[in-house]
């Protein structure tokens, strides 16, 4: 048996443009998914994932390749609940070259789904860590975040960016632009969340900017103004100038806001956190619904989201300093 985890991440800036080329920096934070992987003789592969449910189902598949979870939905739905292991299982095969290998794959995580605080990349990442080195090989970060990376994509219909992956895989605030991915010397940050309880999913929210940039010009530009954001927050992040940070991350919402990936509910957390008196506020990942991302070194805004109708749940957030972790 064999035991990974990696921690999930919000981003200070530059979700959606980042599949276009732009910087981001995603930030690694202290909620992780774990993965436990078990050796199968048979050559199947068996999921349980306790925190994955389907109209209230706990989704259990396997033991035969094409089996399915027993459950009565549509299978779009099925797919977009197991795609994420089943891609990281693929890439375990292709790169260990144990195409046959089978597995029971158990998941666990205190990441909420969908939500974006980068679930799929942090359970692709402990899945293809654990899954392989119970096959007896051990992947270097670089390769583990590529290998990652290739499952989201694929998932994302070849439309994603390296950052959530290269984040969880590493750990600590990193810098993505294209292909080039690095750690960031980042200050210690007051972070706040505010949670909706719900989800939005990452490949249709990504399919919406890809059309709206292709119809119009201004959505392009949009995208590369969140480039410019996230220029300039490098800057107030090197400085560690947190108000500057702050003043970005709302300028950046708006952004996100115009090219349709915010909802009424993260606008509504966005607000109550920026009239609690936080430095800045946005919401984080692909949008539609799920979590906002507020700086505030006082209580005040963990204290107004947990009072703001529509907010689930609110609280802060430590910086991850280890990305995966070898458990057994
Ligand atoms: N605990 C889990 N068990 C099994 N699968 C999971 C689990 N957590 C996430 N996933 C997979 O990840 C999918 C959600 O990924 P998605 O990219 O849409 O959201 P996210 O990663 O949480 O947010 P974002 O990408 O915006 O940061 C789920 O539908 C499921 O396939
Ligand atoms: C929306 C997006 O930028 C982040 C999702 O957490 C998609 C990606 O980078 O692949
Ligand atoms: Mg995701």
């Amino acid at each position: 048996m064999t035991l990974s985890s990696a921690p999930g991440k919000v981003y200070l800036f530059g979700e959606h443009a980042v599949v276009y080329g732009e910087p981001a920096v995603p930030c690694a934070i202290e909620r992780r998914a774990r993965v436990e992987v078990r050796q199968r003789d048979d050559g199947r592969l068996r999921v349980n994932a306790e925190d994955l449910s389907l109209n209230g189902f706990t989704v259990e598949y396997g033991a035969t390749a094409d089996a399915r979870p027993d459950v009565d939905v549509p299978e779009s739905l099925v797919t977009a609940a197991t795609q994420y292991v089943d891609g990281a299982i693929e890439q375990v095969r292709e790169v260990t070259g144990a195409e046959e290998a089978g597995f029971d794959v158990t998941i666990e995580s205190d990441i909420p789904l969908g939500a974006g605080l980068g679930s799929s990349a942090a359970v692709v990442v402990a899945a293809i860590d654990a899954a392989t080195r119970e096959l007896g090989v051990t992947l270097d970060r670089d390769e583990l975040a590529e290998r990652a990376y290739r499952t989201e994509s694929q998932v994302q219909d070849g439309q994603a960016s390296r950052a959530d992956t290269f984040c969880s895989a590493t750990g600590g605030a990193v810098r993505v632009e294209g292909d080039d991915c690095r750690s960031l010397e980042a200050p210690e940050l007051p972070i706040v969340i505010g949670f909706d309880g719900g989800a939005g999913e990452t490949g249709q929210l990504v399919a919406g900017v890809r059309d709206l940039r292709e119809e119009y010009d201004f959505a392009a530009h949009t995208v590369e103004a969140i480039g410019d954001v996230v220029r300039n927050g490098e800057d107030a992040l090197a400085d560690g100038d947190v108000e500057e940070i702050g003043r970005l991350m709302d300028f950046n919402h708006g952004l996100l806001s115009a090219l349709g990936v915010s909802s009424r509910s993260l606008d509504t957390m966005v607000w109550a956190a920026r009239d609690a008196g936080a430095h800045g506020a946005k919401l984080t990942g692909a949008g539609g619904g799920g979590c906002i991302v507020a700086l505030d070194p006082t209580e005040e805004t963990e204290t107004a989201l947990s009072f703001t109708p529509g907010c689930e749940d609110a609280f802060r957030a430590e910086l991850a300093e280890t990305g995966v972790k070898r458990v057994e």
